[in-house]
């Protein structure tokens, strides 16, 4: 298989910038050999910052960008002269963005608005420089605080999408079909399971200008919450769907039966999903006539649904406007955020390891510790 392009997870090693050194001069003019001390305060090491940028849409940009180095503050100098503070660095990331630490798998942060910044990794302050620490014993002090230590972290980065309707069905069900004739995404589509690898993306555009954004994703089979198919890993992807479209074939041997499967199986990757509001599709209803249809309407499980052809037309507009209903309503207006613990372990590669392992700087260890930052 060609290599994906679209890249929802990855390791980067991060480290913010070092404070810079408070300065210890003492001040010199010609004729006074010993003045006070007029050293200045060292700058602040660069953060380093995610932003959330909605004109990225994976982690693509950042798979070979594998180590982010924020500047070290600079020292401060004679004449109470300040140190520069260090250069920021800032990732810019999608909206639903998620940060775990790579080596405990802890939830670090997230963005999701547009322009929305996090400081994923403070820079070090500068040290103050020795005029701070005159006394009345002591007119000339000889020492200066150094500057605060850089942190170092290696991070996971994984994109959760945004969409506000998720598509959940078998493979073949005529999820990707139908995203391309409601958006101007366009997904691949065949006659056989598991055409979709990885969830595409689309704009809908409903009356009066208004739009939402559905997303694909790949089938779902009965076992996949153990693995079978391609699994459940992109179900994260319709964790922060406001709804979920159920879709079901019209010539489903048992549409109830195949809904309770589906159901089941997110339920087991995550229970918060059925919390969602849901709506059910009957899909491929170009094969029905009107005799097939009542009789199937009499045993559809309890929730709003609709006859679609993507082929005919048939139920598209029903559809959207079931779906704007739904979205809009007063208790789904926020998606609910989960901010659950992944299980990353599957994912960290050996590569990884060996980045890690070769990262090790020998930098002189400054006793920070001995100042007090907060007095
Ligand atoms: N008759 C009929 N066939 C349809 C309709 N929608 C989709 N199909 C066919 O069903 C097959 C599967 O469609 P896809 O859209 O690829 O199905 P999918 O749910 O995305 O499948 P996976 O990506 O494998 O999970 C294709 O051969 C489509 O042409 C429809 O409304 N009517
Ligand atoms: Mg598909």
């Amino acid at each position: 298989m060609a290599e994906s392009n679209f890249v929802d997870y990855v390791k980067i090693y991060c480290r913010s910038g070092k404070g810079g050194a408070g300065s210890a001069h003492l001040h010199r003019e010609k004729f006074i050999t010993k003045g006070g001390p007029d050293g200045g305060d060292g700058g602040r090491g660069g953060h380093v910052i995610l932003r959330a940028n909605r004109n990225y849409w994976t982690l693509l940009h950042l798979k070979y960008s594998r180590h982010v180095y924020a500047g070290h503050g600079g020292s401060g100098g004679a004449s109470r002269s300040f140190g520069k503070d260090g250069e920021d660095q800032i990732i810019e990331v999608p909206c639903g963005t998620v940060v775990f630490d790579a080596e405990t798998g802890e939830f670090l942060c997230e963005v999701t608005e547009h322009g929305e910044e996090v400081v994923l990794l403070k820079g070090g302050r500068g040290g103050l420089g020795n005029w701070h620490f005159r006394s009345a014993t002591n007119q000339t002090p000889r020492y200066a605080q150094p500057g605060e230590p850089a942190i170092e972290k290696a991070v996971i980065m994984e994109l959760k999408l945004l969409a506000d309707v998720g598509l959940v069905g078998f493979p073949n069900a005529g999820k990707s079909t139908l995203l391309s004739v409601v958006s101007a995404a366009k997904p691949k589509i065949a006659d056989y399971p598991f055409t979709t690898l990885e969830p595409n993306l689309g704009i809908v555009s409903y009356r009066d200008n208004r739009s939402f954004v559905m997303a694909d994703i790949p089938g779902i089979i009965e076992g996949a919450s153990e693995g079978k198919g391609l699994g459940l890993r992109f179900l994260r992807h319709i964790e922060r769907n406001a709804l979920l479209l159920f879709m079901i074939p019209a010539d489903s041997k048992d549409i109830r039966e195949e809904y309770e499967i589906l159901l089941n199986e997110i339920a087991n990757f995550n229970p918060e999903l059925l919390d969602k509001h849901r709506v059910l599709a009957i899909t491929k209803s170009d094969m029905l006539d009107e005799e097939l249809t009542e009789a199937l309407k009499a045993d559809l499980p309890s929730i709003p649904y609709v006859f679609i052809s993507s082929v005919t037309g048939q139920g598209i507009t029903e559809l959207k406007d079931i779906l704007w209903e739904e979205l809009n309503k007063e208790d789904n207006k926020v998606a609910s955020l989960t901010h659950r613990n992944l299980d990353l372990s599957h994912r960290v590669k050996e590569e990884d390891e060996l980045l890690l392992a070769g990262d090790d700087d020998d930098e002189e260890e400054e006793s920070y510790e001995e100042y007090d930052w907060d007095e």
